[in-house]
């Protein structure tokens, strides 16, 4: 009997201690941002003008999502940089609301610290410390044990393939293994909101996709990452969403998997073609004719290719053009005409 009573105390002392250290594990782990919660970033009617009357960014609204990788392009000057300062809290809109899981980012700045992570368009002082160290210190400064801290660099470090140069100090470290260190440093507490200043910049090709790759990856752990980039290659093939903001404005805001499902468009460049025999084309699709370099472009979709090709077959063997090719247009091929739209 007494064994018995013995017996469910001990079963009731394991339960009650199982549950403590599972609240603990729990509050850790989301302390950490291991399990991430989702995260809403909210920016409403944010206008900035700087003191020489530039209106640098002129009432913008975005929601961001969470899980979403969303690139800002636009031509120099267009405001992405004063746009990804004013989320990162480091300047005041001078009209709007940014809030960030319903946290004022201007109020309550000092909240938002630790929910945003940022990667500065120019390159971080890394002045007497090695690139792990550098990287390292950094997750301590957020949080983390110095043993973690040192797994975690040794981690990142890994798979962006820097080994080599771990113990190198920065100031030694070329351009763009100092990007790519700056780059670790950033992304190592996968904050949930990051932003990144063309951190792909000086960075060679194989480790721009390590990078786009770990992005993608603290995407699909709940993170949002907002990227600034000129390379609209890579937008198009890694991001999920992209907004183009012109003078300050956004001029377009597009989802990129929905633009692939719903509105495939092909483009058909006809050379050597002369201006008065590009009527076959201009009558029935949209085109574009470059004079000096006698090249028609031809907009189409998915149903018109078949017919298309077929005016192209009869004017190659009427000798009035020399050659041609088919392609699923792009955002680069489309840039230009959506800046001056
Ligand atoms: N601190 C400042 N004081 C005055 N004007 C500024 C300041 N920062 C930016 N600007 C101006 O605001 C406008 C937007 O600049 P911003 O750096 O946001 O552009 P951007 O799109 O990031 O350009 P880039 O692609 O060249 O980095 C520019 O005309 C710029 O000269």
């Amino acid at each position: 009997m007494e064994n018995m009573f013995n017996n469910r105390r001990i079963s009731r002392f394991i339960f009650i201690n199982i549950l403590v250290i599972t609240f603990y594990i729990s509050i850790m782990f989301i302390d950490r941002g291991f399990i991430m919660l989702d995260t809403n970033l909210s920016v409403k009617n944010v206008s900035k003008y700087f003191k020489n009357n530039i209106k640098a960014n002129n009432n913008i609204s975005i929601e961001f999502q969470t899980h979403e990788i969303t690139a800002l392009i636009g031509h120099n000057g267009a405001g992405k940089t004063t746009l990804l300062n004013q989320i990162g809290g480091l300047i005041i809109p001078s009209e709007g609301q940014i809030h960030i899981n319903n946290i004022d980012v201007i109020k309550e700045h000092s909240k938002v610290r630790k929910l945003v992570s940022t990667m500065p368009q120019f390159q971080v002082p890394l002045k007497g410390v090695s690139m792990l160290q550098a990287i390292e210190s950094i997750a301590m400064i957020k949080g983390f044990s110095s043993k973690v801290s040192k797994k975690k660099a040794e981690e990142i470090i890994s798979s962006l393939q820097l080994d080599n140069w771990k113990n190198i100090e920065g100031e030694k470290l070329s351009g763009g293994l100092q990007r790519l260190t700056s780059f670790a440093m950033t992304v190592i507490d996968e904050a949930p909101v990051i932003i990144l200043d063309e951190p792909t910049n000086d960075v060679d090709p194989i480790r721009r996709i390590l990078m786009w790759k770990y992005l993608r990856k603290l995407a699909d752990k709940g993170s949002i990452i907002i990227i600034v980039t000129h390379n609209l290659f890579e937008v198009e093939k890694y991001a999920d969403r992209y907004i183009l903001l012109d003078k300050g404005c956004v001029k377009k805001d597009i989802n990129i998997s929905n633009r692939y499902s719903q509105n495939i468009k092909h483009m058909l460049c006809v050379y050597d073609i002369d201006n008065i025999d590009i009527s076959m084309f201009s009558s029935d699709f949209v085109t574009k004719y470059d004079i000096e370099q006698k090249k028609l472009t031809v907009s189409l979709k998915e149903e018109n290719i078949y017919r298309a090709i077929t005016i192209v077959l009869e004017v190659l063997k009427n000798g009035k053009a020399t050659s041609y090719d088919l392609k699923i247009e792009n955002l680069y091929d489309n840039y230009e005409d959506m800046i001056n739209e």
